[in-house]
């Protein structure tokens, strides 16, 4: 894959931007991957977003992307950095938490977009700065304690973490707050977005559709918290699949007879209802132990317990993570002094061969 000629890249940067169709540019930035240039600019065309647009140097011509996830706002500058499926982007004069974007132009959700749409497509996704850590994806048999395991969670680092709701076709139970629990809607509306590609992923699940929005996982994010995620094992391994780097936590029942009488306890559904989903806990639980898709598997037998072990599993991967911000990097400093040694060494004995009088 060749670079575009300078004179495009340069046409495009003094301002060819009509292709864009963007009235009284803002800001605008060019980063050139393969036979494409990105242009990206910010237009005070009363949107103030930034948009994008392709030139396809294999076509010879513009491209208008359908750009998923949420655009950012205009500002006075912009740069941008190809890297290897997305560009770095920054934001010249704006907050901290607005500075970094990444445009997805390659990414596996932008190529599975595209094959769903059959067109191109660019995904907006925001940077993180600071002590933001990856999502938890949270699942399990129904029953087992997961929504009361989040509860305490939540109740405790309440800026720490935030809920990732969903949405469902399934009707409210009593206590259920539409956009609080779920976004409760109806199964033509949620067919009719997950083909418009709104959804990070979705299930069919116990009869029912759920799924997770981009918008849901992107809103806790930008209030810079953690994301959590109560998902079924095929939304697991969906997210699994997606560019969302997550940790992955399934939550095992004592028992069968454990987990039917939660369930019955709990009172939410019909006699039919609890056996479905006791037939499917069953595949769920060998799933969840078998697919490799989980980093932790916890049983809630005693509560307490098992909330004392989802935290240290939540903060382990925080460990991780510190080893690599912070150990990784030492250690390939601590290697270079050391390789650079070995080459003064080696420079210097070299040195003193060619000229023993040294
Ligand atoms: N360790 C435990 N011991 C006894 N009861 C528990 C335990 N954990 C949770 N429960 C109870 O089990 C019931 C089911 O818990 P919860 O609603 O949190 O399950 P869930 O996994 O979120 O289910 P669903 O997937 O259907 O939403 C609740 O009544 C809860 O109080
Ligand atoms: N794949 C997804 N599964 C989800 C989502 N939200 C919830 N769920 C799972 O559904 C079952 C049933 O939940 P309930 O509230 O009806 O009891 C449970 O296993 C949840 O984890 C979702 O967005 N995607």
């Amino acid at each position: 894959m060749g670079e575009a000629p300078a004179l495009l890249v340069d046409d495009v940067q003094d301002g060819a931007l009509n292709g864009l169709e963007l009235k009284n540019v803002t800001c605008k930035t060019t980063a050139t991957v393969g036979d494409k240039a990105y242009v990206i600019g910010g237009a005070d065309d009363g949107t103030l977003s930034i948009e994008v647009q392709i030139f396809d140097r294999s076509l010879g011509e513009w491209v208008r992307p359908t750009v998923r996830g949420t655009k950012p706002v205009s500002c006075n500058g912009l740069s941008a950095v190809p890297l290897e499926d997305r560009i770095l982007i920054l934001k010249k004069g704006s907050k901290p938490d607005d500075q970094i974007w990444f445009l997805e132009i390659d990414t596996q959700y932008v190529r599975q977009q595209q094959k769903i749409l059959g067109s191109e497509v660019v995904a907006w996704s925001k940077g993180v700065i600071g002590n933001a850590e990856k999502p938890v994806v949270i699942s399990g048999p129904s029953g087992v304690g997961k929504g009361t395991l989040i509860s305490m969670l939540m109740k405790e680092f309440p800026s720490m973490f935030g809920f990732s709701v969903s949405h469902t076709t399934r009707a409210p139970r009593g206590m259920e707050k539409d956009g609080v629990h779920y976004h409760f809607t109806e199964k033509s509306i949620m067919e009719k977005e997950i083909k418009e590609g709104k959804f990070l992923e979705f299930a069919s699940v116990h009869g029912n559709l759920y799924g997770t929005s981009v918008e849901a996982v992107e809103l806790v994010a930008d209030a810079g918290k953690r994301c959590i995620l109560d998902i079924d094992v095929q939304g697991a391994r969906s997210v699994r699949a997606s560019s969302l780097e997550a940790i992955f936590i399934f939550i095992c029942p004592p028992s069968m007879e454990e987990l039917e009488k939660r369930l019955r306890d709990r009172g939410t559904e019909t006699e039919e209802q609890i056996l479905k989903r006791l037939r499917n806990a069953e595949a769920e639980i060998e799933q969840g132990k078998s697919s490799q898709v989980f980093d932790f598997i916890l049983y809630n037998e005693k509560l307490e317990e098992c909330y004392e072990r989802l935290k240290v599993s939540v903060s382990e991967a925080k460990t991780s993570r510190v080893f690599e911000m912070f150990f990784l990097p030492l250690i390939i400093l601590i290697l270079s002094i050391h390789w650079c040694r070995n080459y003064w060494d080696l420079t210097v004995s070299s040195l003193l061969h060619l000229n023993p009088d040294l």
